[in-house]
């Protein structure tokens, strides 16, 4: 078998087929089913499947420590493949992608109201009007961020309950120490249950509250050990890099791009919501699945020489990987959104200002519940989704030539060789495709889109900026080309396609790439529905414009599936289920409205999950989304380091008093280095945005603010300056850590702590992005430092602390006397509940209020500002030494 070049494939289907002859991609899926009916014969027989002739050989191997990878060459004449043996097994061409089964459990609904924000209509409307799919999409940005917290907390918003909170999630994971709120935090909130995700900032105050967080923590993932087999397309420079072999003792090798198949086993626990309905395939099978997962390879890590060291097996055919650099070309759509309205989380945010903080109690209100109620009658659309399946003809037929190879170039890059023109996509959507200047596939594009043709479920990973949304528009509008017709004169014609995101930013970003692409389909439309526009407008504009693919946040969503006549009916004709940002989503902030949404779609349906970082929890319980037999494509090898190898990471550990002073330091450093500086700032919560970005203006630098009690038409305004320009500092809370697609940003800095890992990783993620340069810096204070553990496998290493010389600091004293009292007050007390949300700071609550009185010294006050009683009592800090209260 070794060194044979057959066209093999495993027993699982979804595995190989998929991503072998189909596009000779180097990705690796797994397929629950497969992997049961795998296991069940034997963990790696193969079959025959028609691999192009160089197919490099399957190998496979054992597993050891549950993770059992293959890896097989890349089907490309070109590509040499050598086999190895080793411990772990994998297929890998170079890209990594990893597939994991997991079950279906149940889940429970919730329910909560939220409230629809008007307050900016007018001026979203305005702008949405004016807007032009090109400016949509490069200037939307999608807030992550805020989406995570407005993810979190949109509804929560809405609802009129706050999420700021702080208790942190993690804790409940047991896990680390190093989170306090999940990603939260333009508010934070006190523990509560809610606490999970982490809080907001400041205040307690704001009766929106959140700005959630969720996220996790993943390394888990890591573990694991993958015999592999890889294979390198192309280069000498990606030649075979290890894989996890560095970590963890196994090795793996895979090609330059990558793939790595690895399979690994979990069990996966099943969370039971209590609700009402089972999900899909769920059942008592759900719990405890067995995930499995199989790399094809993966791209960024490094490339040694071909070779397998130890334990590892591969097969290399060399294949490049391409640093290449997008060539974008105009991107004149035709088409504009149908609508843009707030996320729920923004919701909140546009109603409050910036000012209000009030009402903390609200805060603390729990999700309201509701029932999610409409129907959820499940209509079932096999025959949709076999017309899906039939879609991947990728590679059928054209076996021989699609090898995908990646460009030349870094190892950055995120283009793959395979152009668009070699997939099984309509003429009109490759039409659309070109004007929007795409030629090349992306990494993620490459690997998934032939498995997403087929109909299965995919869960995918991938970086920060490599066209995911694209990966799972792309075929779910192929999905609508290829159903039947409806009828146009149906009064409730079905939604075909629903995406959710976890802002309202995310939510246009992803309508305005939806219409780029659909340029050519002029029948089909596109709808956005999140909030901040009274329902009424929304279900006028829902009746009266086709409305196939509906792009929405989870709040007002649901808001139309209580409130909008007939609205829960043509959810039955959903075929396609998108969660974007989807270890966000399905965090506990989210969680409950995403098992609502499962509810109300039918249950023969294709669910796609996408995000740049899956923690493990997420995994865990993804099979509430899920089909058993989907598949989990990672497009970054384990071994690798999830954020891109051209962005210089840096950290920063100084006390908090000097904190100011080497923040306008390193910005002066930076604008003096790059007249085309483009720089992000994030800080620990909404006030503490605002103190700091009055503070870099005092010092007249330019700089715009942007968080979650900004109204949502300034975030427009401001977001879309940003994106549009050079020369400028955007200082932000999370609202914008994830998604947001900021061109060609030069710098972001992390000022304080980040709610875990994964929001570092989205947060770093704004640059960086399209295999373009950037760099990062994480400015922490010595008793943050234990926050580095958690990022101990990213290339992030230790700056040097620059002097700060008398005159800059003087000068950042005096900007720091002009700034408003009312926001260091604003400033201190989120600041405050921030760590006090931290497990690991807030443990010591004297020492707490010690280090929130060094940061009220750090403002310039001699006297720490006094806070209302209800709120130290609400933060459990009453009485602790130090703090004044009023
Ligand atoms: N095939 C392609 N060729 C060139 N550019 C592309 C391609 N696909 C997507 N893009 C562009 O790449 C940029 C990043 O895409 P996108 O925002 O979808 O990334 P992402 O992976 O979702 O990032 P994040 O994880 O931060 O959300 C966008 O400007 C998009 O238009």
């Amino acid at each position: 078998m070794p060194g044979q070049l057959l066209p093999l494939r495993l027993l699982n289907s979804s595995v190989s087929a998929t991503s072998f002859s189909t596009m000779k991609l180097g990705a690796n899926f797994q397929s629950s089913r497969g992997i049961s009916v795998f296991n069940r014969v034997f963990p790696f027989k193969l079959k025959y499947l028609g691999f192009p002739r160089n197919f490099a050989v399957p190998v496979l191997q054992h597993e050891e420590s549950g993770v059992r990878s293959f890896s097989t060459g890349s089907f490309r004449p070109r590509s040499s493949s050598t086999s190895s043996v080793g411990r772990n097994s994998e297929f890998s061409r170079g890209r990594g992608v990893e597939r994991e089964n997991f079950k279906a459990g149940s889940f429970g609904s919730r329910g909560a109201k939220e409230k629809s924000l008007i307050e900016d209509e007018d001026e979203l409307s305005d702008w949405v009007s004016e807007l032009k799919t090109d400016s949509f999409r490069l200037g939307l940005n999608k807030e992550s961020d805020d989406s995570d917290m407005d993810r979190g907390s949109k509804r929560d918003r809405d609802t009129g309950r706050s999420r700021d909170s702080f208790s942190s999630s993690k804790s409940q994971r047991g896990g680390r120490d190093d989170s306090f709120s999940r990603r939260g935090r333009d508010d934070f909130s006190f523990s509560n249950s809610r606490s999970s995700r982490g809080g907001r900032d400041d205040s307690f105050s704001s009766k929106r509250g959140r700005d959630d967080f969720s996220g996790s923590n993943s390394r888990s993932s890591r573990g694991g050990r993958d015999d592999s087999f890889s294979s390198n397309r192309g280069r000498d420079e990606f030649s075979v890099s290890k894989s996890r072999s560095s970590r963890g003792g196994t090795g793996s090798y895979s090609s330059s791009r990558g793939t790595s198949n690895s399979m690994s086993r979990g069990s996966n626990s099943m969370s039971n919501f209590g609700s009402k309905r089972r999900f899909s395939e769920s059942s008592s099978e759900d719990e405890g699945l067995t995930p499995r997962r199989r790399e094809y390879g993966s791209r960024g890590a490094v490339s040694s020489p071909t070779t397998r060291s130890g334990r590892n097996s591969s097969l290399s055919n060399g294949r490049s990987r391409g640093g290449g650099i997008l060539q974008k070309g105009a991107k004149p759509s035709g088409r504009q959104p149908l609508l843009v309205s707030d996320d729920e989380d923004d919701d909140e945010d546009d109603e409050d200002d910036e000012d209000s903080i009030s009402g903390f109690e609200d805060l603390l209100n729990d999700e309201d519940s509701e029932d999610s109620g409409e129907d959820s009658e499940e209509s079932s659309d096999e025959d949709n989704l076999k017309g899906l399946g039939s879609l991947s003809g990728l590679a059928k037929g054209n076996a021989a030539q699609t090898i995908p190879k990646v460009s030349s170039g870094d190892t950055g890059s995120y283009l793959s060789e395979t152009r668009f023109d070699q997939c099984s996509i309509s003429p009109l959507s490759l039409k659309g495709i070109k004007d929007a200047g795409y030629e090349r596939m992306t990494i993620v594009q490459e690997a998934t889109l032939p498995v997403i043709l087929k109909g299965k479920d995919v869960l995918a990973k991938a970086r920060t900026g490599t066209g995911k949304t694209v990966a799972f528009l792309l075929p779910a509008i192929e999905a609508i080309v290829k159903s039947p017709s409806i009828d146009r004169d149906q009064k409730r014609p079905p939604i075909n396609v629903l995406v959710i995101c976890p802002t309202r930013e995310l939510a246009s970003q992803a309508a305005a790439e939806a219409n780029t692409l659909l340029k050519y389909h002029p029948s089909i439309g596109v709808q956005v529905v999140i909030g901040g526009v009274r329902l009424a407008m929304e279900q006028k504009r829902l009746q009266a414009n086709p409305c196939q693919i509906l792009i929405a946040t989870p709040g007002r969503l649901r808001d139309h599936t209580e409130n909008t006549a007939g609205f829960a009916t043509r959810l039955t004709g959903v075929k396609v289920l998108v969660l974007d940002e989807a270890d966000h989503l399905l965090d506990m902030g989210f969680r409950k409205d995403i098992e609502k949404i499962i509810a109300s779609v039918p249950k023969q349906r294709q669910t796609l999950l996408f995000s740049a970082t899956v923690p493990e929890e997420v995994r865990q319980i993804c099979h509430i989304a899920l089909k058993r037999d989907h598949e989990y494509i990672n497009t970054v090898e384990e071994g690798s380091q999830e954020t891109h190898s051209q962005v210089r990471q840096t950290h920063l550990v100084a006390p908090l008093d000097k904190h100011f002073p080497l923040l306008y330091a390193l910005l002066k450093d930076h604008i003096a280095d790059d007249v085309d500086y483009k720089v992000l700032v994030f800080c620990t919560t909404a006030m503490v945005t605002r103190l700091v970005a009055s503070l870099l203006s005092e010092l007249n630098l330019n700089v715009r603010e942007i968080h979650s009690r900004k109204p949502q038409s300034y975030r427009t305004r401001v977001s879309d300056e940003f994106r549009k320009s050079k020369g400028l500092i955007l200082v932000t809370s999370d609202v914008s850590a994830r998604g947001v697609d900021y061109p060609d940003v030069t710098l972001v800095i992390q000022v304080g702590l980040p709610s875990d890992r994964e929001q570092y990783i989205h947060r770093l993620g704004r640059t960086g992005r399209k295999g373009k340069e950037g760099q990062g810096i994480l400015l922490l204070a010595p008793w943050e430092e234990f926050f580095l553990s958690s990022l101990r496998d990213l290339p992030l290493s230790k700056a040097s602390v620059p002097s700060v010389d008398p005159d800059t600091k003087k000068k950042v004293e005096r900007a720091l006397f002009q700034v408003e009292m009312k926001n260091k007050e604003a400033a201190y007390q989120a600041w405050l509940g921030f760590y006090n949300s931290n497990k690991t700071v807030a443990r010591d609550k004297c020492k707490l209020v010690e280090l929130a009185n060094e940061f009220s010294r750090s403002m310039g006050l001699d006297n720490p500002p006094a806070l209302p009683k209800l709120v130290l009592g609400k933060m459990g800090l009453k009485n602790v030494p130090g703090l004044r209260s009023k």
